[in-house]
């Protein structure tokens, strides 16, 4: 358990070392502290992981969350389920957990990640919306998020249906005056569904279902949707239109999109004027697509009849909300994914991803990280450690070490372009690039930002190569511009610093540096040096380590031709002594050496 949490790996390998898509930072005063040790050919590095004193991970759950899912919880971690928190309690529970689970009503925003101090690594979502985490700053801290995107869409889209019947018959209404001892037949006339048109706007998961239940009340339903597919439309018997005609030509509007900087207030004064006069409207997707202030105003006007409004802007609106007031509005408190079978199916739901993501496995639902299938995972994860272990040599190579600002990575594959997915190798190779010489931390969620914040401008080139695809690569390039290395042998002829490595037997493999061949399996640390090509060096490089015990593992010499510069590449599974260098370099053979740790 405690392994699994603090070395991310991949799905197919539970107990598997290798990756640390998510890596835990050091101590906590209040918890026991395991340093864990991994197998050498796994990881060089002991890593620190904060655990509590029972070797769980701690989640904390900020919202009621279904039985199943809390059960799921508690058999991989401590949960400590403390509801309404405050933003200030929020804040200060936030650095002892590892995890937090929570619906619409907690805004996880910058403020949160920033007192978590990097403590927390997912954030799991309880529903589909996620505006109320702040994504850039999860980001920012290597915080994954997932959410549940499946298990309350039924719900919603019934909550949608039952609020535009609702309104059409004024059931809410008519409901509270009947209870008011009053007998109002005439005034509650409504208005019939068959052959009217609804526009869904958002054709997603809500939006199609939706769709497909209104078909089967009569309705003539359009969509608006910019990014859905016209099959799935098709499929429905729904026409994709344009937002203009959906709006124009609506008896009923139904609003099925998420809240995003485009999507906010997209019911505005002016696309209200737009409008048929006696316009009905639904919200169930988030009050901040509507203006609410320009909605009142249209209901004034007489453009919009009714409105069945299920979320808000402010959640839960002010008291004397003119919207909530409103005769001609009726109102729920977001309930669209209140059901008990919704609630049961997304607590299960973000209750696997939470805990998925915390051993380490690439959430299907994750939401700032790039989704990789687990048989992808499973087929890289030998070039995932050739990719970090080749950014981690390349960046001890240049001199100073700060000033790497444009690296070029190239794939050489003989799949097709569009068969390999190389964020995470991307990503893997960022992480080695930027740890050693930087106290940050970086991962698959933070690794493209990491870079960009950096300043580090990475370019990606496959080549494509005959033969047969059995392996999804061949071997990969890690090249540095405009840099000046320690090691001057490690200089390509057109003037980069580069390394190239493949993967044998499973295991990665240091192939070229500069212009020279080598081959050396990246399982310890390294010596290179440049000598000129005679007899007796390795001998003479040996015995000085054997003297102290240093273990090679490996030893390879590339040479331009014989008797003429070659560069020796050491293996060793211990770090030798400062003493052990400089003997080594000041073998009068040798002409230049670097010791790089992986
Ligand atoms: N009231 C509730 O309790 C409740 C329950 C579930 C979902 N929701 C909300 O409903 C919304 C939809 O959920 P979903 O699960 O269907 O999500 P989804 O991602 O499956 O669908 C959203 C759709 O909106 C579309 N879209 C994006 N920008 C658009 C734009 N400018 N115009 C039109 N369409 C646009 C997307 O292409 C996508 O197809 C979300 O906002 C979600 O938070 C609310
Ligand atoms: O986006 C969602 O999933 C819904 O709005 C549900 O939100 P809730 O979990 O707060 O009910």
């Amino acid at each position: 358990m405690a392994a699994s949490l603090s070395s991310i790996s991949l799905k197919s390998s539970p107990s598997s070392t290798t990756s640390s898509w998510l890596r835990h930072r050091p101590l906590s005063a209040t918890f026991g502290v395991t340093t864990l040790s991994f197998p050498r050919h796994c990881e060089k590095t002991r890593r620190f992981v904060v655990l509590a004193m029972d070797g769980k991970p701690t989640i904390l759950v900020a919202e009621k969350l279904g039985e199943a899912g809390i059960n799921l919880l508690k058999e991989f971690a401590n949960v400590d389920c403390s509801y309404n928190l405050t933003p200030e309690e929020l804040c200060s529970k936030i650095s002892l957990c590892d995890a937090l689970i929570v619906r619409s009503g907690t805004k996880v925003n910058r403020q949160v990640f920033e007192s978590s101090s990097g403590r927390l690594k997912v954030v799991g979502r309880a529903g589909v919306g996620i505006d109320n985490v702040d994504l850039a700053a999860a980001t920012e801290h290597g915080c994954l998020v997932v959410n549940a995107p499946t298990a309350n869409t039924v719900a919603a889209a019934e909550h949608g249906i039952a609020l535009l019947t609702a309104m059409a018959r004024n059931v809410a209404q008519a409901d509270a005056s009947t209870k008011a001892g009053k007998w109002e037949r005439s005034k509650y006339v409504g208005v019939s569904l068959v052959g009217k048109t609804l526009a869904v706007m958002g054709f997603g998961k809500v939006g199609s279902e939706v769709a497909r239940r209104a078909k089967g009340l009569g309705m003539h339903v359009i969509a608006h949707d910019p990014y859905a597919p016209a099959d799935r439309a098709r499929a429905i018997g729904v026409e994709l239109v344009s937002f203009d005609e959906a709006i124009a030509s609506a008896d009923f509007i139904s609003l099925h999109m998420p809240l995003t900087a485009s999507t906010s207030k997209m019911l505005n004064d002016e696309t209200f004027a737009k409008m048929k006069k006696g316009v009905r409207i639904i919200n169930v997707a988030r009050g901040g697509v509507i203006d609410e202030e320009a909605l009142l105003k249209a209901i004034d006007a007489g453009i919009v009849a009714q409105a069945a409004l299920d979320v808000f802007s402010e959640e839960p609106p002010a008291k004397d909300s003119k919207l909530v007031q409103n005769e001609n509005i009726i109102a729920t408190p977001h309930l669209g994914a209140s059901t008990a079978e919704a609630q049961e199916g997304v607590a299960i739901e973000v209750a696997e991803a939470v805990v998925g993501a915390l051993k380490g496995e690439l959430a299907a639902t994750a939401v700032n990280a790039p989704m990789v299938p687990a048989e992808v995972l499973t087929e890289l994860k030998p070039f995932v450690a050739l990719a970090e272990k080749l950014g981690r040599l390349a960046v001890q190579l240049v001199a100073g070490g700060s000033g790497v600002k444009t690296v070029k990575i190239t794939y050489a594959s003989s799949r097709a372009p569009d068969d390999l997915d190389t964020r995470v190798l991307r990503a893997m190779i960022t992480k080695g690039l930027i740890e050693p010489i930087s106290s940050v931390f970086v991962n698959l969620v933070n690794a493209d930002f990491t870079a960009k914040q950096r300043g580090l401008r990475i370019t990606e080139e496959r080549v494509l190569l005959d033969g047969s695809p059995e392996s999804p690569l061949e071997l990969i390039h890690v090249q540095i511009s405009n840099v000046e290395s320690k090691f001057a042998s490690a200089i390509s002829d057109s003037g980069e610093i580069k390394v190239e490595g493949r993967v044998k037997d499973g295991i990665p493999h240091l192939t070229k540096v500069g212009t020279f061949e080598v081959d050396v399996s990246l399982e310890g640390s390294i010596i290179l040096c440049r000598q000129v090509d005679q007899p007796g060096m390795i001998g003479t490089v040996g015995s000085i380590l054997g003297e102290e015990n240093v273990n090679v593992s490996f030893m390879t010499v590339g040479r331009l031709a014989p008797r003429k510069q070659a560069v020796m590449a050491i293996g060793v599974d211990e770090e030798p002594s400062k003493q052990s260098l400089k003997r080594i370099g000041e073998i009068p053979a040798i002409e230049e050496f670097v010791y790089l740790e992986l």
